[in-house]
């Protein structure tokens, strides 16, 4: 039997920003194996960012354990590139300054790689080096963000909607760029995105926040074959049942994949997107323990 490595590990992860706040994330437990692609998605305001930054080292937990490539973080800092949904860069530097940053920063580690990083700056993006960051438009200057971000060779990619602002052929292409780099380096990435149907042909694992808890995660193979999306009429009775809603004279219901077809139901498997989205729209009324895979 071998053993799972995990790159983020968490359980009993909280967090609130003020004693007297909610916590925005509540007894949070969850895994995410070492060279995984994993989409981490919720509503706005679920706690995906925080959880990046935490993974990060740039939070502290309010309480429970976060392990990152097994340390405590930052422990792991030379190891993980993290890029913040603000992309935070000097705006004064020209694009080609940014890079040779990125590798002074990095020298230490031995793993900075400026091929990997202009080729996502110029090859892909067709930036001008000399472009001060300042003149970039958000789009621009993700890609400046990513490329510090493939340029590290980290072991883990911590990307706070990295296709939030690219155009749709830039995101076909980065999508493509770091299925390759998970591929052929072993590389885990973290990606949170609103937009699921990007996430299904990527991710082979997944995260749903919702409320401040963990309302769904685990493959996202097992997530799909442990759902079936029923279309007719008819008792519901025994079965789990996610989430049901009218659809021309029946309804139709995503449930828990069980022993036996109710009666006047048709399935089908369903897609990530509708597994997602029910269990969004039921964020509240399920219990966490139940929606976890
Ligand atoms: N620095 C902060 N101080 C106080 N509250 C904060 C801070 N940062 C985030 N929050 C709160 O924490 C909650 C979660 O925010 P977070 O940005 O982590 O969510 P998110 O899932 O990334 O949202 P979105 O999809 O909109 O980016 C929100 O209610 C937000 O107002």
């Amino acid at each position: 039997m071998t053993v799972q490595e995990w790159a983020v590990e968490a359980s009993g992860l909280t967090m609130r920003y003020g004693r007297r706040r909610a916590p925005v994330l509540d007894d949070c437990r969850l895994t995410v194996p070492a060279g995984s692609v994993c989409g981490l998605v919720g509503p706005n305001g679920a706690g995906k960012s925080t959880l990046l930054a935490l993974a990060a080292g740039l939070l502290r937990p309010s309480s429970g354990e976060l392990r990152v490539l097994g340390s405590v973080p930052p422990g792991a800092r030379a190891e993980v590139a993290y890029v913040a949904q603000s992309k935070p860069l000097p705006s004064q530097l020209t694009v080609a300054a940014v890079l040779r940053l990125g590798a002074e920063l990095n020298r230490s580690s031995g793993r900075w790689s400026s091929k990997a990083a202009e080729s996502i700056a110029y090859e892909q993006g067709g930036l001008d080096p000399r472009e001060r960051i300042r003149s970039l438009s958000g789009g621009q200057r993700t890609r400046v963000a990513l490329a510090l971000a493939f340029g590290k060779r980290a072991r883990l990619m911590l990307l706070d909607e990295p296709m939030a602002d690219l155009d749709p052929l830039a995101r076909q292409k980065l999508m493509g760029a770091l299925m390759a780099e998970a591929s052929e380096h072993g590389t885990t990435i973290v990606m949170s995105s609103h937009v699921l149907p990007e996430l299904e042909g990527t991710c082979d694992h997944l995260v749903l926040l919702g409320a401040g808890r963990v309302r769904l995660a685990g493959p996202v193979d097992e997530l799909v074959s442990s759902h079936v999306l029923l279309t007719g009429a008819g008792s519901l009775d025994g079965q789990r049942v996610v989430e049901q809603r009218p659809a021309g004279r029946g309804a139709t219901a995503l449930v828990r994949r069980g022993d036996a077809l109710p009666p006047g139901w048709e399935a089908v498997e369903p897609s990530l997107e509708e597994i997602v989205l029910a269990h969004l729209r039921t964020t509240g009324s399920t219990a966490p323990e139940e929606a976890a895979v």
